[in-house]
């Protein structure tokens, strides 16, 4: 069965109930197909860098990592949120195991423009060590640090984070943020994007931030996969059944040679 990658960021990690409900969700899902937990941490790091009396930004919706915030960034991603992400599944009778992109040669990782500091690219890799947790019916549960060739920490934002793991088993991928999927100029959900409308909206500003990173992201995903890729909520987990069972949730974004049937309609409503 085709695995399945699920991407969790933003403000659930920290959060018991919704990290109770998805859980519960994957430990029904882990009997019929291998799931892996990519996930981020975005205000895990800007509440460290806080307590630190440290600045963070962001450039293009990626945060500029320099060498002195670099040490806790990796600690709030794979260290804090990745254990504490171990030990909900764990408290869901799940079999957890928590890594990083660094891990057993998974990725190939170079660092991007010097003005986002210690940030990397990632490519997919060496499958093994994936393969080998799957057919023991562990859950593989990953965070976005990275490194070079040369052994240099790298910090990779998580959704590409989770593009490259799916692209390294073939897998679906589903993109858990904390809104019900891309919206609109009127905040009314998209239930589907090609890649023109994706263009459209980034122009007009209406996909920005962490959300064109996003959506970015999963346009890479669906392409190199050939399956579309699923932006919905942490806060229904429920809906993730509902979408693997073939209804709609969130915004499916398409392979550039699928073509959605009403992208014309959507066209003339986002002009
Ligand atoms: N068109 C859009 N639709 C939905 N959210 C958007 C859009 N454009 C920007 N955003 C912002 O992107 C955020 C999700 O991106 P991000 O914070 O990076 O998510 P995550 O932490 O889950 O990876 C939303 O909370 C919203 O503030
Ligand atoms: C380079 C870069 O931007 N790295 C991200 C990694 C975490 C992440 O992506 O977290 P979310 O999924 O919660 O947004 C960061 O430091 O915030």
């Amino acid at each position: 069965m085709q695995p399945l990658v699920i991407k969790v960021g933003g403000a659930f990690i920290g959060d018991k109930d919704a990290a109770r409900g998805l859980f519960a969700v994957i430990a029904q899902l882990i009997k019929t197909r291998p799931v892996i937990l990519v996930h981020g941490g975005g205000p895990i790091v800007e509440q460290w860098m806080q307590a630190l009396n440290l600045k963070s930004t962001k450039i293009d919706g990626l945060r500029v990592t320099t060498d002195v915030h670099m040490p806790y960034v990796v600690g709030a991603l794979a260290g804090t949120a990745n254990t504490q992400l171990v030990a909900q599944a764990r408290a869901c009778g799940l079999e957890p195991v928590g890594l990083s992109l660094a891990d057993a040669h998974l990725v190939h990782c170079t660092q991007m423009q010097a003005k986002y500091g210690a940030v990397g690219n990632v490519e997919p890799a060496d499958a093994k060590l994936l393969n080998t947790l799957l057919a023991q019916g562990f859950l593989p549960i990953i965070s976005s640090i990275s490194c070079s060739d040369g052994g240099q920490l790298l910090n990779i934002n998580a959704d590409q984070a989770a593009t490259a793991v799916a692209q390294l088993l073939k897998a679906e991928l589903v993109m858990l943020s904390d809104v019900v999927g891309v919206l609109d100029k009127q905040q009314s959900l998209l239930a589907q994007l090609s890649p023109r409308q994706i263009e459209l909206l980034a122009e007009q500003k209406v996909i920005r931030d962490g959300m064109l990173v996003k959506v970015k992201a999963a346009l890479n995903a669906a392409n190199s996969i050939g399956l579309p890729v699923t932006i919905a909520s942490w806060k229904n987990p429920q809906s993730l059944l509902q979408m693997l069972a073939g209804n709609s949730a969130g915004t499916r974004i398409y392979p550039a040679d699928v073509q959605i049937a009403d992208e014309t309609k959507l066209d003339q409503e986002h002009p």
